[in-house]
């Protein structure tokens, strides 16, 4: 193998960057020569390929975003899509390909690859943390600190307030960030599309803690089967009833995505950077290098897409207990 790329796709997540870092360095430390893919499968198709060399890389460990850019691509869904991909690979003589992305890309990676044989390895960067293959997904820990961050001050407006906080943060079709926020933020609830959410159950709960607590924070993932955090809280507040209380709703959105990896997230993406090239020159393709248990593992696309990681039942368990 001489030439291998790397390309970034689907949305950001913070540490791609220092993926990229890894991937690149690396590559060079190895005698192989690395491209950079911009716009992802996009990127691919249209044959955005740059040489990359170890100074492409510097100064970027610690940037969010991805110096690669990211991008969704119709066109790579398509078989025709695909098939200019691979032309393009070819004409760059390009060997191997390390994608940085979510299950989306996996599923394209895996495609690709039984279509044309390409050999293929993932590293998971999404902040929803929803990848199956890896305890941890580059970017997640970043997320759950910034929200973290948002709901300690608003922690301190709900005190002074004696407020009914509803905060939304992300997660389309996972609760990892809002459970993790919610532990360490001290929510009296997390919703998330995991479980079934019980609205009767939490108005009755709130009625008993006001008691003993002047204000509470809920927690809800944007994926929450009942809805936004918007349209749970109209529907708490009517039924609650209580005319002394004032809700309110944050959203937190795309905050969560952004800013300076932490150390953990910038850790896992130098360690799934590396596996990802370590990994091609042993011939391994069709998989994810991910790190469970401490150890650095590859996983097949089809178990990191097709398997579940379910939310951890004593962090459920933790949110109800540490509420009262
Ligand atoms: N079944 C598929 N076949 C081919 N390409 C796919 C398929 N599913 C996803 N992709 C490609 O992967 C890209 C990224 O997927 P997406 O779900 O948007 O992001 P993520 O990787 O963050 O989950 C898509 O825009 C598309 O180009
Ligand atoms: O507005 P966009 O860019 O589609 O992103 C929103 C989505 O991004 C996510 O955070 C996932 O993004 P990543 O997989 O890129 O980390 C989802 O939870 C959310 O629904």
């Amino acid at each position: 193998m001489k030439k291998i790329a790397v390309f970034t796709s689907g949305g950001d997540a913070p540490g791609m960057n220092a993926c990229i870092r890894a991937v690149v360095r690396t590559s060079i430390f190895y005698g192989l020569e690395i491209y950079g893919i911009s716009y992802g499968f996009d990127g691919m198709i249209k044959g955005g390929f740059k040489r990359m060399q170890s100074n492409s890389v510097s100064n970027i460990v610690q940037r969010g975003g991805t110096i690669l850019k990211s991008a969704r691509s119709e066109e790579f869904m398509t078989k025709e899509g695909r098939q200019k991909a691979y032309d393009q690979l070819k004409e760059h003589e390009i060997e191997g390909v390390v994608a940085i992305g979510g299950d989306g890309t996996f599923t394209g990676a895996k495609v690709f690859f039984e279509e044309f044989g390409i050999p293929i390895i993932g590293c998971p960067g999404t902040i929803d943390n929803d990848i199956y293959g890896t305890d941890y997904t580059i970017g997640f820990d970043t997320a759950v600190n910034t929200a973290l961050e948002a709901i300690d001050k608003i922690r301190d407006t709900a005190a002074a307030h004696d407020r009914i906080f509803f905060v939304e943060v992300m997660g389309r079709d996972s609760g990892y960030i809002a459970v993790e926020c919610g532990i360490g933020g001290g929510a009296e609830f997390v919703f998330v599309p995991e479980t079934e959410t019980d609205l009767k159950k939490v108005v009755k709960s709130l009625k008993s803690l006001r008691k003993s607590k002047s204000s509470s924070l809920i927690v809800v993932a944007e994926g929450d089967e009942e809805g936004t955090a918007e349209y749970i809280m109209e529907k708490v507040k009517g039924k609650l009833n209580d005319a002394d209380k004032e809700f309110k709703v944050t959203t937190l959105g795309h905050i969560q995505r952004g800013g300076n990896p932490t150390a953990r997230d910038r850790v896992l993406a130098s360690r799934c950077g590396m596996a990802a090239v370590d990994g091609l020159i042993a011939g391994k393709s069709n998989c994810m290098a991910g790190v469970v248990n401490g150890d650095v593992i590859y996983t097949p696309f089809e178990d990191c897409i097709g398997k579940t990681k379910p939310l951890k039942e004593d962090h459920l368990k933790l949110i109800e207990i540490l509420s009262i």
